[in-house]
């Protein structure tokens, strides 16, 4: 039996990808094989050494130790785009939040109450609540990945002009991106151009603090910045500053905390970007299938800390090796494989930055000695023997 421990609400279809035969969801800490995880923070989380994997049923893993998980040989999954849809509508509802004052417009109309001269009263008053339109108003997006084209390819569909950045741009992701999305050549012609600016980058030590007040400083009198990609890539002080001096107009964030709250210009969304019943079932699934594949067949699709490796499986047992990625590894484990006589059927390796992970398909179920003997290496993080 392997054990699943699901550490936030998983959509059912994504728990019922694991066979009762051979998986039981557990509750105690140390006896996982994996982990399921949407936002639960597990930096300072100890790990049981039997933990081989964690899939994170959503898009950022900035609340997963990825480096500390990468040494102990814990493979690092997530669900790229299987809620971007999700967050595109709803980062859709913050603009025409923020152009249209529909949310006071109706807290007003409900204060009301039923009086009896209300269709008056909303024909005298509504003048109070007249916005903007969109069309012809320019969108900079930061980070043009699968949520950031979806954005910037509905802001064309709106009449919207949108420009985008994004140094780190997939050849994939490009080829998607609608071809009267403008390229921006820096994150400060972005904010100097843009009526609205939406941020879809992952926190990272390096986006930590993307927006701070010398780019909101750059941006033009009157925007408005909407950040559905993580707290932490804005800078709240700075942020309340310039709304306070009225450089920009509004804030709409997914990311609450006490510092914005009730602060005017301030809109505030419980982190409901990936929150609908078809993007959780998207997540759990893919999330729990990654993790099936791992587990069964030591195949990885869409890890963060290592590349797809995937291999079909042959001969009657498979070594799977989590390894650094230094020279003669290779060499070494076949190596260690022929000189019992072994015969490798199949083998596959990849690697990333400083990781890298093998496949070998064999001829004998009998490789649990390789192994051990492969585990003595320090450069060796995981074997696992799968029959
Ligand atoms: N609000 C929510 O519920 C919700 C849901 C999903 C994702 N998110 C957040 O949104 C982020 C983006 O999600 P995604 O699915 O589009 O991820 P993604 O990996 O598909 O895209 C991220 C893009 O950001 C780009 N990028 C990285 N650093 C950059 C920088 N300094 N400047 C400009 N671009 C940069 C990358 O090249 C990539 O194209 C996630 O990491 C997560 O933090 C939030
Ligand atoms: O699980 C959620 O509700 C949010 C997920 C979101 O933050 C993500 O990074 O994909």
């Amino acid at each position: 039996m392997l054990n699943i421990r699901c550490l936030n609400k998983i959509a059912e279809a994504g728990l019922a990808q694991f066979p009762q035969a051979s998986y039981q969801f557990t509750e105690q800490a140390g006896a996982e094989d994996a982990i399921l995880v949407r936002s639960a923070d597990l930096k300072e989380m100890d790990f049981g050494a039997g933990l081989k994997a964690i899939a994170r049923a959503g898009a950022g893993t900035n609340n997963i130790p990825t480096a500390r998980c990468s040494e102990a040989g814990i493979v690092v999954f997530n669900t790229p785009g299987a809620n971007a849809n999700a967050v595109k509508e709803l980062v859709l509802a913050g603009l025409l939040m923020s152009s249209r004052p529909v949310v006071p417009a109706i807290a007003w109309i409900e204060s009301l109450g039923s009086a009896a001269d209300l269709a008056q009263r909303v024909e005298q008053e509504k003048s109070r609540f007249v916005g903007t339109e969109l069309k012809g108003k320019t969108l900079g997006v930061i980070g043009l990945g699968a949520i950031g084209i979806l954005v910037a390819n509905l802001a064309v569909e709106l009449d919207m002009q949108v420009v985008g950045y994004d140094p780190y741009i997939s050849v994939d992701a490009a080829w998607k991106l609608s071809r009267q999305v403008r390229h921006a050549e820096s994150l400060e012609a972005v904010l100097k151009t843009a009526d609205y600016v939406t941020i879809h980058v992952p926190l990272t030590p390096q986006t930590k603090n993307l927006i701070a007040a010398s780019q909101l400083k750059l941006m033009k009198t009157g925007a408005v910045l909407l950040n559905f990609a993580r707290g932490g890539l804005v800078q709240e002080d700075a942020v309340l500053a310039a709304l306070a001096a009225r450089q920009i107009r509004g804030y709409v964030t997914d990311f609450p905390s006490p510092a914005l709250a009730g602060k005017r210009g301030v809109t505030l969304i419980p982190h409901l970007g990936a929150s609908t019943e078809e993007a959780e079932e998207n997540c759990a699934v893919m999330a729990a299938q990654e993790l099936i594949d791992y587990l069964e067949n030591g195949n990885i699709r869409n890890a963060v800390n290592l590349p797809d490796v995937v291999m079909e499986r042959s001969g009657q047992a498979r070594l799977c090796c989590f390894h650094r990625n230094v020279p003669n590894m290779l060499a070494h484990i076949s190596g260690m494989i022929s000189k019992q006589g072994i015969n490798i059927e199949n083998l596959l390796n990849r690697s990333q930055g400083e990781f890298a992970y093998t496949l070998v398909d064999v001829d004998t179920p009998a490789v649990e000695e390789i192994a051990a003997t492969l585990r003595q290496q320090p450069e060796i993080l995981r074997v696992r023997v799968i029959v």
